[in-house]
């Protein structure tokens, strides 16, 4: 999966996101934003993590503001990957 923040407009920023990882495992590569691109603001070195089976991620806020993420495709695995993510939704109770 590229290089993303999980920045969908109905996600709540504050609260943690949880993620569970099952079966293969797989690495995970937090990037800074000022540190993205050949004309990067910054000298930030990435932060690699392993994803292993029964693994849970926490991000706390304000990581996903400041960090994107990616998971490199591993070509030698054929093992089945799944993954279950948790993000609190903001409901617009105005409507
Ligand atoms: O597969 C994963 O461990 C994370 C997937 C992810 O970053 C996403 O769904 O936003
Ligand atoms: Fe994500």
């Amino acid at each position: 999966m590229g290089e993303h923040r999980d920045d969908e407009k109905e996600l709540d920023p504050l609260c943690p996101i949880a993620s569970v990882s099952l079966g293969a495992p797989r690495d995970f590569i937090f990037r800074h934003r000022d540190a993205r691109g050949k004309q990067s603001l910054r000298h930030i070195e990435p932060v690699k993590l392993e994803l292993a089976h029964g693994s849970l991620l926490l991000m706390n806020s304000p990581t996903n503001t400041f960090w994107y993420h990616s998971l490199p495709v591993r070509k030698k695995s054929s093992l089945p990957r799944i993954n279950l993510t948790f993000r609190r939704i903001v409901v617009d109770r105005k409507k």
